[in-house]
């Protein structure tokens, strides 16, 4: 029993599954039949502006009662006020993490972080995204940024540390910068994963699941990789057993 589930993969990620599987999917039961071949051993899930777009709060309590784990990915980002509310009404869904912008500035995450104390033990994490994985130092300078992407990357994630959050959203290519320079328990979560030889796509900063693990990302954002696999099951049970360390 016990090396058939090393051998699925279950052994080392059943208490705190790594790979957040990104759900991207623009047919409601394509995506149904999707998470139908998942476990919530296995992974954690992921609905960002897409799908809850389309399919709404229902999604995601569907999702939960599940009993997934959800990261709500909806980078907020507008006034202190309304982006606190948000957050009240993300967390009422029951997700397990859900995330602001950090270049919305201090204030506002400080409104959104205390917007959720009223959770106590329900509380979700709450982070922030510091510099989307799909961009460069080409794309920092067009809106006005001079920063390498690690430089803002470190600054965004210091001023989300001091405004009391549980961690960022940056690439695993800052891990390391992030932990040693943050915190061992400020969370990384790292989109921006290509298992060897997959398509990059739209992103830049990219590692392997290895390579992020090792570099100190706690949590794996993983989309296509998974989901356009021929076999999602199998795709996710083989990147689980590279991170076993
Ligand atoms: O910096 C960021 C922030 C969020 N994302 C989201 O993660 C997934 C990645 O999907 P892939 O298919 O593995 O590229 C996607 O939902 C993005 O919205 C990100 O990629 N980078």
């Amino acid at each position: 029993m016990e090396s058939s589930l090393i051998n699925s993969g279950v052994s080392n990620i059943k208490i705190d599954p790594k790979i957040v599987v990104a759900l991207d999917f623009d047919q409601l039961n394509q995506a149904e039949a999707f998470v139908e071949k998942l476990d919530p051993q296995l992974c954690r899930l992921k609905v960002g502006k897409e799908m809850f777009t389309h399919f709404g709060p229902s999604f995601v309590k569907g999702l939960v009662d599940k009993n997934y784990d959800v990261f709500l990915d909806l980078k907020f980002h507008d006034i202190p006020n309304t982006v606190a509310k948000a957050c009240q009404a993300a967390a009422d869904l029951g997700v397990w993490m859900l995330n602001v912008h950090a270049s919305g500035g201090p204030k506002m995450m400080e409104y959104a972080r205390e917007s959720l104390e009223k959770y106590a033990a329900n509380k979700p994490l709450l982070i922030a995204v510091t510099v989307l994985t799909s961009m460069d130092q080409q794309q920092l300078k067009a809106i006005g940024i001079d920063s390498t992407p690690e430089q803002q990357v470190l600054k965004l994630a210091k001023l989300t540390s001091n405004c009391g959050l549980d961690g960022v959203v940056c690439s695993a290519q800052e891990s390391s910068l992030l932990k040693s320079s943050i915190s061992e328990s400020f969370k990384l979560v790292t989109p921006g994963i290509r298992p060897e030889g997959s398509a990059k796509g739209d992103q830049i900063r990219v590692m392997t699941p290895k390579q992020a693990i090792l570099a100190g990302s706690d949590y794996l954002v993983i989309g296509r990789p998974i989901t356009q696999s021929a076999d999602p099951l199998n795709t996710l049970i083989e990147i689980n057993n590279s991170i076993i360390l």
